[in-house]
């Protein structure tokens, strides 16, 4: 039987003066002593750091302890800045310490790692506090200690390698985690070489630093090796994959940085780094993209045609420009006002997982990702192959579309912290389809505002939206009378009304127009039009736990109560 840890107490001096400390099995506490008379003691009387002391205290989960170490037992009043009224005693000059290192949450999602230390006249006493965290430290067994970290010097404003070194890298050191950091020299390096030459046995996580696009090159990598050494097939059509076991990192350094400010409600790069160290980790759902029977790509975020797609080949002709190139090119791209026109055909997702438009958020811990569900079950598997109940049917819509998007987790970033789809989930198993069909410009205009604010996007007569498992875009230009009959006898009613209703009002081709875009596949162009995506529920795990809600932890000075 497991015999739980006793609790160690002590009376402690911190730079706040004496404080009672309490490690249990699960919190590092501290408060002002009772007996704690800061002025009696002579020091200078700072009304803003006493009043906050003595409002809160500290209560720290030892999950969320960094680090201990053994500090230099220097003078209780150094570090606080007051100056010493009287000369050091004989028991001050003979003090051991230790600091703690803990994560202490900021606004807006954002963590950072403050650290206090404690001074005591004892050094087994200081030894035995250091002991005893360090064994409970230990125990956190999900902790990652080695890391094989890529860094793209190019993302972003091309401050990837300054931001790691800088503001990561000490945090890691700090933690006692050990790296092989790779600073990639072109494209797809960090890709090839987690396929063919990492030697993953060697590591407990992988990080990235950079933008989606790096983040899709190691998710790439990692879910391609992942098949290969456990003998699954990633080209096969209906092939179930194999979740990847080790967790990815993301220190944000690109331009969007939308899978790590959905998952962890930030693009702060220590708060990322801290969500490494506690070990966190977020299940995540991933879609495979295939054309004509040949796989294509991965896509976690976005995965938009006509729109998205045309913003993202012009944007990549600008990239010199750094992260402005998208607002360049999206006014660019709103002024074209293309629209194209082709089939979709999906099939819905179970209703337990909730809808589009039914405001449940995804925040850690979310319950819709942890239920089970058909299409957790069913996803990534042939549709062919499941059976009448769990099929459903396949709906189409014809029609002519200024976007197509695919969302498979809210796609939150600082451009819209609500994202594209704000009640998508990050581990559901579904896909969040939104369909803007043809309208004027005012209207597309006010589509796009409303990411920027609280406004519903959804809400207008020309966007319809739906989660999805599983879906199918064909361009007009590829449509056959073969697979127009099919359609016409797969779709229901509405599917049907909706096909004629477009042939009765067919409109002249005109020759301003292309006939097709392309798709926006994480931030790369994908240069297919038709294109068949299935999700593949929880394939690859992150080191983040999702969006916290905001609680108690807003205010920093909480002492919960243990
Ligand atoms: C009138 C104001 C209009 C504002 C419209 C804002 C709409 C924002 C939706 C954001 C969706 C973001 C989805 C994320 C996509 C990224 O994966 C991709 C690549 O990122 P990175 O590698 O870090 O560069 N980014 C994009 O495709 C750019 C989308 C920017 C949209 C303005
Ligand atoms: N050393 C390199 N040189 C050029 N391109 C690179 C390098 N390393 C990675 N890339 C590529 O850069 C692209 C953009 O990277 P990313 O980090 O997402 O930045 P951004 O967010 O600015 O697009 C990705 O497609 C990635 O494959
Ligand atoms: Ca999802």
């Amino acid at each position: 039987m497991e015999t739980q840890p006793r609790a160690l107490c002590s009376q402690l001096t911190s730079q706040h003066g004496l404080c009672d400390v309490t490690l249990t099995g699960a919190f590092l506490s501290w408060k002002e002593a009772e007996t704690c008379r800061r002025r009696a003691a002579g020091h200078a009387y700072d009304p803003r750091k006493a009043g906050a002391f003595k409002k809160g205290g500290r209560c720290v989960p030892l999950c969320e302890i960094v680090a201990v170490q053994e500090t230099e037992g220097e003078d209780p009043g150094a570090d606080t800045g007051e100056r010493r009224s009287a000369p050091r005693s004989p028991a001050e000059c003979n003090q051991h310490a230790f600091t703690v290192s803990y994560v202490e949450r900021g606004r807006k999602h954002r963590w950072q790692c403050s650290e206090v230390t404690f001074r005591c006249t004892e050094s087994r006493l200081c030894l035995q506090w250091l002991q005893a965290i360090k064994e409970q430290l230990a125990l956190l067994t999900t902790r990652p200690k080695r890391l094989l970290v890529y860094i793209n010097p190019y993302g972003g404003k091309q401050r990837g390698k300054r931001i790691y070194e800088q503001k990561v890298a000490p945090i890691f050191c700090r933690a006692s985690i050990s790296t092989d950091v790779i600073v990639t020299e072109r494209a797809n390096h960090a890709r090839d070489h987690l396929k063919t030459e990492a030697d993953l046995q060697k590591y407990d996580g992988i990080v990235c630093v950079g933008g989606d696009g790096m983040f899709s090159e190691v998710m790439h990598g990692l879910i391609s090796r992942t098949q290969r050494d456990t003998g699954a097939d990633q080209n096969c059509s209906g092939e179930t994959l194999v979740e990847c076991s080790l967790r990815v990192g993301i220190i944000p350094a690109g331009s969007t940085d939308c899978v790590c400010y959905a998952t962890v409600g930030s693009n702060d790069p220590v708060t990322s780094a801290l969500h490494i160290v506690v070990g966190d980790s977020q299940p995540m759902d991933v879609c495979s993209i295939r054309a004509d029977d040949t796989f294509l790509r991965y896509s976690v975020s976005l995965l938009g045609y006509g729109f998205y797609g045309d913003m993202l080949t012009d944007s990549e002709r600008k990239r010199w420009m750094g992260p402005a190139r998208y607002d360049l090119s999206g006014v660019k791209t709103f002024l074209s006002h293309r629209y194209y026109e082709g089939t979709v055909s999906f099939l819905l997702a179970d209703s337990n997982v909730g809808t589009p438009r039914d405001k449940l958020q995804c925040r850690s811990g979310c319950n819709i990702c942890q239920q089970p569900s058909a299409d957790k079950r069913l996803c990534g598997k042939e549709d062919r192959a499941l059976d009448g109940e769990a099929k459903g049917a396949w709906q189409v819509i014809r029609g002519k579309f200024l976007a197509i998007n695919a969302a498979c987790m809210s796609c939150a970033c600082p451009r819209s912290p609500k994202g594209l789809s704000p009640s998508a989930h990050l581990a559901n198993g579904t896909v969040d389809l939104i369909l803007v069909h043809k309208c004027s410009r005012l209207d597309f205009f006010r589509h796009l505002l409303r990411h920027t604010n609280k406004d519903d996007q959804f809400d207008h007569p020309f966007v319809e939206v739906y989660r999805v498992r599983q879906f199918r875009f064909t361009p007009r230009c590829q449509e056959t009378a073969s697979e127009l009959e099919l359609e016409l006898r797969e779709g229901d009613g509405v599917g049907r009304a909706r096909f004629f209703s477009q042939i009765c009002r067919k409109h002249p081709a005109c020759g301003c127009m292309p006939t097709h875009s392309c798709w926006n596949c994480d931030g790369e162009i994908l240069p297919h039009a038709g294109i068949e995506v299935r999700v593949h529920c929880q394939l690859i795990k992150l080191f983040a736990r999702g969006i916290e809600e905001q609680t108690v932890f807003d205010d920093p000075y909480t002492l919960c109560a243990i």
